[in-house]
Parts: C-alpha cells; sequence; structure tokens
C-alpha cells in the first residue's frame, strides 16, 4: 500500500544539482549547482529561490552554527554571509593539487564540516584517478586530512549512535563504513556495506533517515535506493522521471519529505528533450519514513 509520490518542485535546469539540506527556520532547502557556480535557497512556503554566485565551482554547503552557511568552494572551506553575499576563506586544502576541487560535504553530528576533493572532471564521471583526499574542519578551523587515492569522493553521513561513518567513492560502486570516534573525529576499519548492481549504476550523494537507514542517490540511475547497512542489504528503490539523481535529504515538517537534486550536464538533446525535468529539483512524499535535522557547523 504504497502512496509515493514523486513532484519537481523547481524546474531549476541545474547542470549539475547537489548537496540539498534542509534549513528548518526558513522553511527552504539549500543547494548547489556545482559547475554553475550557484548557491541556491528555495522556500518552500513562497516557492521563492534566492541564488548567490561564487567564484569557483561550489560543491556542497551547510547550515553555520553562528549564523550563515558554509560551503566547499573550488579547494576552499568558506563561509557565506547570504545578507551581503559574500565569501571569507576558513582554509584551503590540495594546495599541490590545481586541477583538484572539493565535492560533497556534509557536517558530522558535532558540527565538523566533512568534504572530499576530486580532480576536475572532463565529462561526467571522467577525471585522472586517485587525486581526491577527505578532510574536515574543525571548529576552530584546522583542517585534518583523512587519506587519500580517493576518485570521486561523495555522500557521507553518520549512524544514529554517532558509531559509524559511512562514506562514498563514487567509481568504487560501493557504500563503505568507517568506525567513528565521535570525541576525535577520527576514522577506522574500511568496509564495504553496500555494492551497487549495475542497473543503480553510479553511487553519488545519501543521507541517513530516522530508522538508521541510508538512503543513496544513484547518478545514472534515476533512483534513489533505501539501504540496510547492517545487513547490506537494498529494502527499497524508488525511481524518479530524470536519470541523473545526484542527492537527497530529508526535510519540509518534520522531516517528512524528501528531497532529490538532479544534472543536465552529461546529456544531449535527445536525452534532454525526454527529460525535460533533468536539473531539476525533486520532492517525494508518502514514504513513511522521516529523516532527522542536519547539524549546523559548530565554527
Ligand atoms: O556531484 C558530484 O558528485 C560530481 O561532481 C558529479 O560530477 C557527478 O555526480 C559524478 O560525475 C557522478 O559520479
Ligand atoms: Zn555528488
Amino acid at each position: 500500500m504504497s502512496s509515493i509520490k514523486i513532484e519537481c518542485v523547481l524546474p531549476e535546469h541545474c547542470r549539475c544539482g547537489e548537496s540539498p539540506v534542509w534549513e528548518e527556520a526558513s522553511n527552504s532547502l539549500l543547494f548547489v549547482d556545482i559547475p554553475a557556480r550557484k548557491v541556491c535557497r528555495w522556500n518552500s512556503l513562497t516557492k521563492q529561490v534566492q541564488r548567490m554566485t561564487v567564484d569557483a565551482p561550489v560543491s556542497s554547503v551547510a547550515l553555520r552554527q553562528s549564523g550563515g552557511y558554509v560551503a566547499t568552494i573550488g579547494t576552499k572551506f568558506c563561509a557565506l554571509n547570504w545578507e551581503n553575499q559574500s565569501v571569507v576563506v576558513l582554509a584551503t586544502v590540495d594546495k599541490d593539487k590545481k586541477n583538484n576541487r572539493f565535492n560533497d560535504g556534509k557536517v558530522d553530528p558535532t558540527g565538523r564540516y566533512f568534504a572530499g576533493t576530486m580532480a576536475e572532471e572532463t565529462a561526467p564521471a571522467v577525471l585522472e584517478r586517485r587525486q581526491g583526499s577527505l578532510y574536515s574542519l574543525f571548529p576552530d578551523h584546522h583542517v585534518e586530512k583523512y587519506f587519500d587515492q580517493v576518485d570521486i569522493s561523495n555522500g557521507l553521513d553518520w549512524s544514529l549512535d554517532h558509531k559509524i561513518f559511512y562514506y562514498i567513492d563514487s567509481l568504487s560502486y560501493s557504500v563503505d563504513a568507517f568506525d567513528y570516534d565521535l570525541k576525535t573525529g577520527q576514522i577506522a576499519n574500511r568496509r564495504s556495506v553496500y555494492k551497487l548492481e549495475k542497473e543503480e549504476q553510479i553511487p553519488d550523494g545519501m543521507c541517513m533517515d530516522a530508522e538508521g537507514k541510508l538512503w543513496v542517490a544513484c547518478y545514472n540511475g534515476g533512483r534513489v535506493i533505501r539501504l540496510d547497512p547492517e545487513t547490506g542489504k537494498r529494502l527499497q528503490t524508488v525511481k524518479l522521471p530524470v536519470d541523473k539523481t545526484t542527492s537527497c535529504c530529508f526535510g519540509g515538517k518534520d522531516y517528512s519529505e524528501m528531497y532529490v537534486t538532479s544534472a543536465r550536464d552529461g546529456m544531449d538533446s535527445e536525452g534532454l528533450l525526454k527529460q525535460p525535468q533533468a536539473g531539476g529539483i525533486f520532492k517525494i512524499t508518502g514514504l513513511g519514513v522521516k529523516g532527522i535535522a542536519p547539524t549546523p557547523y559548530a565554527g
């Protein structure tokens, strides 16, 4: 008895929409369009979008406890002042890798901002491999590096008890887990919890639900899948009307709705005719499971 409804709530035509984050205080969804260098804020009540253009690819955005937002722009962790549209650099990574940029990022349950890097793509998923690393920005603005040799650093989230960190390096076609030490922010004991099936294509962004299950957006797979990270089983597949589904988060009233971002880059004109909503923002209701509120960056 499924009453799942999928709706394109914003026909944004993002080149590569990513990093959806719900901001409860403003009833808004934040997201980025990476190559368009835009951070966007869609108010779910007024349906209005505000956009802020920055000077390099912006790959993730997060709430900030002291006001405004943080974002990963180029290879920099930055603070955003939405009111006057200004950017302050908090830290820079990969200084020796001129072709690198950040990709997906998310704040851990105590307020550290995790984000990984990748080489810039020449086409979707075409890039120099093993150039990326995973980092986090602590509240005091110092940066920790966890590991390198990453192809496309992507989705990340934490278990409800904060003891496990989940991570996707897209070209491994795997969702991985690490033991997580919330006190120190250290990770250990990497293992795979789910390998994608062929038609699921490339794992991209992901989020945790209130029952401890992971939702993974499948790039080129036109779907989000719900995984039980404890058993390694896929529990559910929800198909969307676009192939390039990039990331997902919960939002809306009590975090009962899911928002999914998508991309247009890499589609030819025939594909775009078939999927005119590519690059839009989708809302899924009726999933019967809620999400959890995002943690703001504590610095
Ligand atoms: O947003 C991202 O994660 C990457 O920057 C994108 O380019 C695509 O999602 C990737 O190509 C699919 O693996
Ligand atoms: Zn991504």
